[in-house]
């Protein structure tokens, strides 16, 4: 067993590990960082970037079928080829997993480690049975790994997570997804897109991380024009018959028990932080359910009797918000404090921004509808916009959707907004940097408004929240002032 002894630790070579060890080498040379499995990020190898490269294939198709409605005959049918849609995948996914992998042998060798990392006290760390690091202070950076229920285990060797599908040569016939959260709805409408026969399956209600209960009812609705969505499903057994996936359930608009045959079960149920395997209860940390306490701006943990710990947390690991650019923002700032530790800084935090990148997407800023209603019901607005009447959106087909913004009574201040609709990745940047601004309504109104843009969609809808925010006149119902259709 070798022994090293280090400033800063590191476990976890991902987006916040990396983010982590960047920042700490501002301050110290000692520092080790441990990755337990292959090199290249969550986001790159099996997340983010392969999800979006199948989603743009979905698209493509979509496109090519929606074509007709402008007048624009492909003649015949579309073929959509399996094999080379998951080649193209395959091959820009290893694109971008080799510019990660190139920057991970940039660091000194003598700094980076392999193997699996447990904890053995607060300061030390055993790498599988090769190496013990003594760390002054240790970066906690594991990320999250899929789960799914005990049930979902009878489809044996058809069940498949994301770490599998990137994976696959071709597009298999038919898909049963459990859990129509982000990965599934992302996943699952893309393959259905692709000509795969999917059902989805969740419990609770839920529709993606969609908290306002208009725009989750709308999203439901719209996603079940496309492929079959029950959000609160009755399945009744799950098993393997001749290689293939059974699922019995209770079919949603007839109520009738139906059994239906699939080549996968893809499990979209979750994912909880990766800490588990990593012997944190030796480590002496404050815990609440299951994961370390820390502090959001500094991201340090707290011993058991808590005192601060000279542990930090970041990424996926921490369960807070699990998100790429939210990782690299966490790992920068735990590397940073773990660097200068004693001397702890408060990091920047910024908004809150999330997109889906279903078709329509998916967006939240700033406060949701979950945060809104726990305040009194006489201290916040909400103003709405409805894209099935927006000008730009119908010229592009893509007029489907709820807008709905939020406003505190009295500052007339901008509180946050969900959004289901065109464009939601761009509408809800612009929505982030106004609420980091701490802009009000009426300010945000003053900004620049192009004729015909799926931004006056958001204007529409900013109008109507500073009426009903007594800061401005009440919406007029067929306003021709802006252009049509605006
Ligand atoms: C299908 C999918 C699509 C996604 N799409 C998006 C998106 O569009 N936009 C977005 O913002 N986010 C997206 N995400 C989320 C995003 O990928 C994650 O938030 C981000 O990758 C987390 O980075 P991380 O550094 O915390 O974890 P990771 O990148 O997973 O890094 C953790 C590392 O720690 C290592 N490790 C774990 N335990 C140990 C141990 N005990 N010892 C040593 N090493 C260990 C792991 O091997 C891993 O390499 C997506 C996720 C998925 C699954
Ligand atoms: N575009 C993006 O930014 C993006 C894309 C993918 C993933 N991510 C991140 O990854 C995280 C994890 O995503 P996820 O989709 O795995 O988790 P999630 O928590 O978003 O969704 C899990 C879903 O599974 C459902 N579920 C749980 N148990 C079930 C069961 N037994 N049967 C049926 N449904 C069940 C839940 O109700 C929920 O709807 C997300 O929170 C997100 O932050 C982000």
């Amino acid at each position: 067993m070798q022994e090293r002894h280090v400033d800063v630790a590191i476990i976890g070579a991902g987006s916040a590990g990396l983010g982590a060890y960047h920042a700490a080498c501002a301050h110290t040379n000692s520092i080790v960082l441990i990755e337990g499995g292959p090199y290249g990020t969550t986001c790159a190898r099996v997340g983010c970037m392969p999800s979006k490269l199948l989603i743009a294939a979905a698209d493509a198709a979509h496109h090519a079928r929606d074509a007709g409605a402008f007048g624009i005959h492909l003649d015949g049918h579309i073929r959509i080829e399996g094999r080379e849609v998951m080649a193209r995948v395959q091959r820009e996914r290893d694109h971008f997993v080799a510019g990660v992998i190139d920057s991970v042998e940039e660091i000194d060798a003598a700094q980076h480690l392999c193997g699996h990392a447990i904890f053995e006290d607060h300061n030390t760390l055993l790498i599988d049975d090769h190496t013990r690091v003594h760390a002054n202070r240790i970066v906690i950076a594991t990320g999250s790994s899929p789960d799914f229920p005990d049930v979902l285990k009878a489809a044996g060797e058809r069940l498949v997570t994301n770490n599998d599908l990137f994976y696959w040569d071709d597009l298999p016939e038919s898909v049963a997804v459990f859990g129509p959260g982000v990965v599934g709805l992302e996943l699952g409408q893309a393959l259905s897109r692709l000509g795969v026969r999917v059902r989805m399956f969740g419990i609770g209600g839920a529709v993606g991380p969609i908290s306002d209960p208009n725009i989750r009812d709308y999203a439901d609705q719209q996603f079940n024009k496309e492929f079959y969505l029950d959000p609160e499903a009755q399945t009744r057994n799950v098993g393997l018959v001749d290689d293939r996936v059974n699922i019995t359930f209770v079919e949603r608009n007839s109520g009738h028990e139906i059994t239906e045959s699939f080549d996968y079960l893809l499990a979209a149920t979750g994912r909880p932080p990766n800490l588990e395997g990593l012997e944190i209860d030796r480590a002496d940390l404050r815990m609440d359910e299951g994961v370390p306490v820390f502090d959001r701006y500094t991201l340090q943990c707290q011993r058991r009797d808590g005192t601060p710990a000279s542990i930090f947390i970041a990424g996926d690991a921490n369960a807070e918000l699990p998100l790429l650019h939210e990782a690299s923002d966490e790992g920068r700032i735990a590397g940073d404090n773990a660097g200068r530790y004693p001397n702890i800084r408060a990091g920047r935090r910024r908004s809150m921004l999330t997109v889906v990148f279903t078709d329509p997407q998916i967006a939240a800023v700033g406060q949701t509808w979950a945060d809104i209603e726990k305040r009194p019901c006489d201290s916040y607005a909400i103003g709405e916009v409805n894209f099935e009447y927006q000008g730009r959106a119908r010229v592009m087909r893509q007029n489907h959707g709820l807008l709905r913004v939020y406003g505190e009574q009295g500052s007339g201040r901008f509180l946050g907004a969900e959004m289901f609709g065109p464009q939601a990745e761009h509408l809800g940047h612009l929505l982030a940097w106004c609420h980091q601004q701490h802009m009000t309504v009426a300010q945000m109104l003053e900004m620049p408004f192009y004729h015909p843009c799926v931004e006056e969609g958001l204007r529409t809808a900013l109008r109507d929240l500073n009426a009903c925010l007594k800061q401005g006149p009440a919406m007029a119902q067929h306003c021709m002032e802006t252009g049509p259709g605006s």
